[in-house]
């Protein structure tokens, strides 16, 4: 059938086995072809073809609620809901967002990107459908990735205690995205062979009943027994032990397998976890042999070999770059462990674990528990490296107040994806972490201009032993400039002038300083003399030159890639007040009070000004006199 011509997944529930293998053929194929050149999460969504044919073949969407843990693995059921048109656009400026999203379809019933919140949503969507007296399913669908993250196990007791009804979905595919990891992963890995327990039960009572005289009553023993025999080889039945009914483990590619169970969890009452084994990057050569992660989420690629389209010679990208500098330090020093929730590959530390395995953890998608392992780390005067996302690192913000700056202990946190990420949109720019660690004390925020500055800046992390430490750097690649042969370190709260001026000046770091030291050599050019410094310390301010900037009187623009509300321009204007430079004109660049929706970070910079334009702008109208003496 022609995909493009769906408007709503109604259809499904009339085709039988034969026709729903065809659609799915058909998806895979779509997919395979358009994610060759937009990229996006190509091996979580040909892990979940058949699933997503099957629920909406036995459920009713919008009506039932589809609720897709992370999201990433929503494309089929943006196609089967009318969205296969808009493929081309996926995670490109104002096109498809690659999560669920409301605006876009009434089948999206809740957003996600970060993982592991639709077990409570759904809970919170059951207790309002029974409150209501609505009658509706509701279908959370989790990986056994985002499983280990922490709210899943809070929603899991609410629900088993509160038996509500809803269907719960787990994509099992042994992957987050590298291998999972954790005794939930190996306690599935044992429920996955588990099928075997049942087949085994059948064959001891056959057994057991041929024995004449005695067989019958020891074969009925042994069905009372059932529950320890189901014990001794099904791990705990651990989501039994939570209250739900369990099924599974079934073949999360076969319709026969899926509709049956589909159907009988319908039937039954309170909640059900269906246990799917699926194989993530299914029916894509490629993809489906990527045992590390590589194909999780991907840029383009060529279809025909799976060879992914890169420009040639790029600068290393910035993870690599930091966690390699880690590890070229961890040789002689062994107080070094780095922590990853999740993100071995996206924080390029499979280096690292392989040449220090007993120093590097990866701890699943649990960033709380990873930031209080690291502060645990510290009290024993370990150094760790917490290494982790901007945007995940939401998850842990008590445990940095709580776990790490209140106690004082040197933690390193090495804040990967700060700034504008683009194609993953709203729920991963990394544009708060500013605003929600400026404010604690004892913490000490930085970020480097580039990665010469970048591997000095590790170095002063790791050999930092006054508290938390935390160097927040950009996604992608770095700007290809000169490393020196010698690390050093970079005195705590020195900025550094770029560019000398006179008539204003720029304060700014990282991924804005090229846009900047742009805007001052524009400006130069009609007479405005415009300072620009590397204000490399978000804290502490380097409070020597802020004053010795602010005593001048000369205007001060602030430009960073980051929230402004409670951003680096909030601590200047703080600053100015509180030492007495009340007529200090500042002005501010920055993310404005919105979310930022996907696209390319150059157009995104663009729609929101964050642009050497605005900056020649600005400093224009705050040297009047200068402009005057033009005309
Ligand atoms: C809180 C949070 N931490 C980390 C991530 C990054 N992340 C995205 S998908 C993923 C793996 C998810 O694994 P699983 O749930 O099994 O889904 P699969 O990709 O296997 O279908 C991770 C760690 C995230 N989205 N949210
Ligand atoms: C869905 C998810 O959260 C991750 O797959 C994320 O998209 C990875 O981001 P990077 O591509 O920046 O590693
Ligand atoms: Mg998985």
């Amino acid at each position: 059938m022609d995909l493009l011509s769906i408007t709503d997944p109604s259809f499904v529930k009339k085709m039988n086995v034969h026709e729903m293998e065809q659609l799915s053929a058909e998806i895979r194929k779509f997919l395979i072809e358009k994610l060759s050149v937009t990229g996006g999460h190509i091996g979580p969504n040909l892990g979940v073809v058949e699933l997503t044919v099957a629920l909406h073949h036995c459920f009713t969407s919008p009506k039932d609620k589809f609720l897709w843990d992370v999201g990433h693995q929503s494309y089929v059921h943006k196609i089967l809901t009318g969205r296969a048109d808009k493929f081309d656009t996926l995670r490109q400026y104002k096109g498809l967002c690659g999560f669920p999203k409301m605006i876009e379809s009434e089948h999206d019933v809740w957003e996600t990107g970060h993982s592991s919140t639709s077990l409570s949503a759904a809970m919170g969507m059951a207790i309002a459908r029974d409150l209501k007296k609505e009658d509706s399913h509701i279908v959370p669908v989790i990986g056994d990735g985002a499983l280990t993250g922490g709210m899943a196990l809070e929603a899991l007791n609410h629900i088993g205690h509160e038996k509500t009804n809803m269907i719960v979905i787990l994509n099992d595919n042994e992957m987050s995205i590298a291998p999972n990891v954790g005794a939930l992963h190996n306690m599935l890995g044992r429920m996955r062979t588990g099928g075997k327990y049942n087949k085994l039960k059948d064959e001891l009572e056959f057994l057991l009943k041929r024995i004449p005289a005695v067989g019958g009553k020891v074969a009925s023993t042994a069905e009372r027994m059932k529950d320890s025999l189901k014990y001794m080889f099904v791990p705990g039945m651990f989501f039994e032990e939570f209250g739900f009914t369990y099924l599974g483990p079934i073949d999360g590619h076969s319709f026969d397998d899926l509709i049956k169970s589909l159907e009988q969890a319908k039937r039954t009452e309170g909640p059900v976890l269906v246990h799917v084994i699926t194989k993530k990057g299914k029916g894509y050569k490629p993809a489906e042999s990527d045992t590390v992660g590589s194909w999780h989420g991907i840029g383009p690629y060529k279809m025909e070999t799976g060879d992914i389209i890169k420009s040639k010679n790029e600068p290393p990208a910035w993870s690599a770059l930091v966690s390699e500098t880690v590890r070229e330090i961890a040789r002689t020093d062994d107080r070094i462990v780095a922590i990853t929730p999740a993100m071995p590959v996206g924080s390029k530390l499979l280096g690292f674990a392989e040449e220090f395995p007993d120093r590097m953890f990866d701890v699943g998608i649990a960033e709380q528990h990873a930031a209080t392992v690291a502060a645990g780390l510290a009290t024993q005067g370990m150094k760790p490296f917490l290494a982790i996302y901007s945007t995940f690192l939401q998850r842990a913000y008590d445990q940095v107040v709580h776990d790490i700056c209140r106690p004082n202990l040197n933690v390193f946190i090495g804040i990967d994806r700060s700034g504008l990420v683009g194609a993953d949109g709203e729920t991963h720019q990394g544009v708060f972490d500013i605003a929600f660690l400026r404010h604690l004390p004892n913490m000490v925020l930085m970020m480097p201009k580039d990665e010469n500055e970048g591997r000095h800046m590790v170095n002063t992390a790791i050999h930092y032993n006054d508290g938390p430490i935390a160097m927040r750097f950009p996604r992608g690649n770095g700007l290809g400039v000169e490393m020196d042969a010698e690390m050093t370190t970079i005195p705590i709260g020195s900025w550094e002038v770029l560019r000398e001026g006179t008539d204003a000046a720029i304060l700014t770091f990282g991924t804005t300083i090229p846009m900047a030291l742009e805007a001052a050599s524009a400006l130069a050019k009609r007479g405005i003399e415009v300072k620009v410094v590397n204000a490399r310390f978000i804290k502490p301010l380097d409070e020597e030159m802020l004053d010795e900037l602010l005593d001048r009187n000369i205007p001060v623009l602030t430009i960073e890639e980051a929230v402004l509300e409670g951003g680096f321009g909030s601590a200047v204007l703080e600053y100015a007040h509180e030492s007495g430079h009340h007529g200090a004109v500042i002005e501010r660049m920055g993310i404005p009070d919105q979310f930022i929706e996907h696209g390319s970070v150059d157009k995104l910079l663009e729609e929101i000004h964050l642009t050497a334009e605005e900056a020649i702008r600005k400093i224009t109208l705050l040297v009047p006199e200068k402009q005057k003496k033009r005309v």
